[in-house]
Formats: C-alpha cells, structure tokens, sequence
C-alpha cells in the first residue's frame, strides 16, 4: 500500500489515487506576498476539553493522538469557517533532519515538523467519515515546529511514544490539552485543500497558523525513533512522512493579518 518511500511515496499515489492531481491538493507553498489579508476572517475559537482525549496510536504513516467527538466539547469555529467543527484527532509530519519535514512551506521555507489538528463538521453532517468526503467537512489547523527551545508541553506527548513504537500499538492518552501545543499569536492563512494522504479528499479549509512553536533537536530524534513497521517487520525508521507542496491550481490563499 501506499507510503512515503521510493516505490510507494506521493510520486507514485496518483497511480490509485488520481485525485492526487486534482484541482485542491494540499499542501502548498504559501507565498505571504500574495496572500490577501481578508478583513472578514473572523478571529479563531478553539475550546479544547482535556477531558476528550482518549489514546495515542502509531498508524503506520505518524502517529496520532484520538479525542472523544460525540459532542460539543471541544471545538473549532470562527476564521473561514462555518457553523461547530469537533476535534476528532491530531498528528504531525516530519523530516530524516532538521532541514525538512513540514508539509506546507512558506516562500519556500521548510519547517522541522508540522503539527495537524483535525476537525469535523458536525453542525452538518452525521459523522467524521462523512465529512471527510464533503467540499467542507474538515477544518485541519496546521502549527509549523522549527528547531529552537525544548517544547515542555509537547515533551507530553514524546514520552507517550516508546509505548507506540511500531505500527498498530497503541496506549491510553487520558487528560491531555492540545491548546498547550499552539503558539501564542492564532494570525493564520487559510485556503481550500485536501487531506495529504491517500484517499487525498478534497474536504479540508486549511488555517495555518502564521507562528511556529520551536522544538529542541533532542525532541525531533523522538519522533525519529518512531518506525513505520510493525513488530517482527524488518524495521523502517518512520521519518520524510511529509507530502511535497502541490500546485496552487488558481487557488487564493487569504490571511488573517495585516
Ligand atoms: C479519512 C482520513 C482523514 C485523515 C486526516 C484528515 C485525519 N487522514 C490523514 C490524512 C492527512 C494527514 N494529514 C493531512 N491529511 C487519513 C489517512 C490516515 C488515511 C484518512
Ligand atoms: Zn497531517
């Protein structure tokens, strides 16, 4: 199946999946020259209840920390979107070395690691599957990671990971809230896109945020320590699980700032 080496990477998905060159792929380059700021972007509200999250899962393509959605507890609305988006999930990509790693660049600048929080329109449909199929089901907030300072609230997180090291393990993840992961300012730019891996759908308002939250070296090795096999599987580092920039196709991207 699909992943990110030679054989298997975003080179080869639109084999089986030839929506992968369809007309709102993500991510992209974001060039902050030309994004327009758009005065009616409300502010972001994000509620997130602590109480929501569940387990911590290595999925074989990054690992994942899943929340409770079954109501309104914790929460996304505002910016571009309409209506209550719940918080299903987040997880990151990231790079073999510093240098790369992030799936959105801006001008072409590459982050170490990119943190994806992932919502769902339940105001208008049924569930997270449905959703993920409609023009506006899913609202991702990207957060860029760039090598600076240890991060004590995302060190919460690495230390769950020597428990989920190999694909399909998982472990309870009770009383975690992702609010501490983003950065102080919530300026973002905002453009209609598609999930960055296969089935690649393209359902998702993308609100990256303009700030990065900085990440120490000694805790990108963490994620490098993660592998993308199964036990008993020869094992494959899990590292490069970032899709390139995709072609802007005439899409506009808007910002919320000045
Ligand atoms: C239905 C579905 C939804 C998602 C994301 C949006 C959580 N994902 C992750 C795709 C993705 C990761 N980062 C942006 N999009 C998948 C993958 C695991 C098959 C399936
Ligand atoms: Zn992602």
């Amino acid at each position: 199946s699909w992943g990110y080496a030679a054989n298997n990477g975003p080179d080869k998905w639109h084999e089986k999946f030839p929506i992968a060159q369809g007309p709102r792929q993500s991510p992209i380059d974001i060039v902050p020259s030309q994004a327009q700021h758009d005065p009616n972007l409300k502010p972001l509200r994000i509620v997130y209840d602590p109480n929501t999250s569940k387990g911590i899962l290595n999925n074989g393509h990054s690992f994942q920390v899943d929340f409770a959605d079954e109501n309104d507890s914790s929460t996304l609305q505002g910016g571009p979107i309409s209506g209550v988006y719940r918080l299903r999930q987040f997880h990151f990509h990231w790079g073999a070395s510093n240098e790369r790693g992030s799936e959105h660049t801006v001008g072409g600048v590459k982050y170490a690691a990119e943190l994806h929080l992932v919502h769902w329109n339940a105001g208008k449909y049924a569930s997270f599957g449905d959703a993920a199929k409609a023009p506006d089901g899913l609202a991702v907030v990207g957060v860029f990671l760039k090598i600076g300072a240890a991060s004590p609230n995302l060190q919460k997180v690495l230390d769950a990971l020597d428990a989920i090291k190999t694909k399909g393990k998982q472990t309870p993840f009770p009383q975690f809230d992702p609010k501490i992961l983003l950065p102080s300012s919530l300026d973002f730019w905002t453009y209609e896109g598609s999930l960055t891996t296969p089935p690649l759908l393209e359902s998702v308002t993308w609100i990256v945020l303009k700030e990065p939250i900085t990440v120490s070296s000694e805790q990108m090795a963490k994620f490098r320590s993660l592998l993308f096999t199964t036990e008993g599987e020869t094992a494959c580092c899990m590292v490069d699980n970032y899709r390139p920039p995709q072609p802007l196709k005439g899409r506009k991207v808007r910002a919320s700032f000045n």
